[in-house]
C-alpha cells in the first residue's frame, strides 16, 4: 500500500488532537489548566528548567487523554456489550490521566508556592 506523504500523516494526526477536543470534556479542563500555567508562568517569570518541566507535563497529561480517548474509541468499536474487559481497559486508561494530572498538579505547586509567597 502506498504510504501517505508527511504532510498528510500530520493532519491526521492534528486531526485526531482536535476530535479530542471536540469530543472529551477532560481535555477541555486540561487545556484550560495549560492557559492558567502559562499565564501565572510568564506573571512570576519561571526559569528556562521550570519552563521545560511545564511543557513536559502538559504534553505528558495531554498525551495520555488522547490515548484514553483512543483506548475508549477502541473499546466500543470492539463491543458495545457491557464487559469486565472493557471496563478495565476504558477505567485503567482514565487512570493513566488522573495519575499523570495529579502529579502535574503536585509538581505545579512546588514550583509555584514559593513563588507567591516570595
Ligand atoms: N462496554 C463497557 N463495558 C463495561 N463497562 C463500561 C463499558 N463502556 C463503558 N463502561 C464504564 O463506563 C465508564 C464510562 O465510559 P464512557 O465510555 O462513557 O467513558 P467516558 O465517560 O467518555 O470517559 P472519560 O470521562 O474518560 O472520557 C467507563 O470508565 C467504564 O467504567
Amino acid at each position: 500500500m502506498k504510504k501517505d506523504p508527511f504532510y498528510k500523516s500530520l493532519g491526521y494526526a492534528l486531526s485526531g488532537i482536535i476530535q479530542c477536543i471536540h469530543k472529551e470534556r477532560n481535555i477541555k479542563i486540561h487545556l484550560v489548566f495549560m492557559i492558567l500555567v502559562i499565564i501565572c508562568g510568564f506573571l512570576f517569570r519561571l526559569s528556562v528548567i521550570e519552563w521545560f518541566i511545564c511543557i513536559l507535563l502538559f504534553a505528558f497529561v495531554i498525551s495520555l487523554e488522547l490515548i484514553n480517548t483512543a483506548i475508549e474509541a477502541v473499546v466500543d468499536l470492539c463491543t458495545q456489550e457491557i464487559h469486565p474487559l472493557a471496563k478495565i481497559a476504558k477505567d485503567t486508561a482514565a487512570g493513566a490521566v488522573l495519575v499523570s494530572a495529579i502529579a502535574s498538579v503536585i509538581i505545579g505547586l512546588i514550583i509555584f508556592i514559593p513563588k507567591i509567597f516570595s
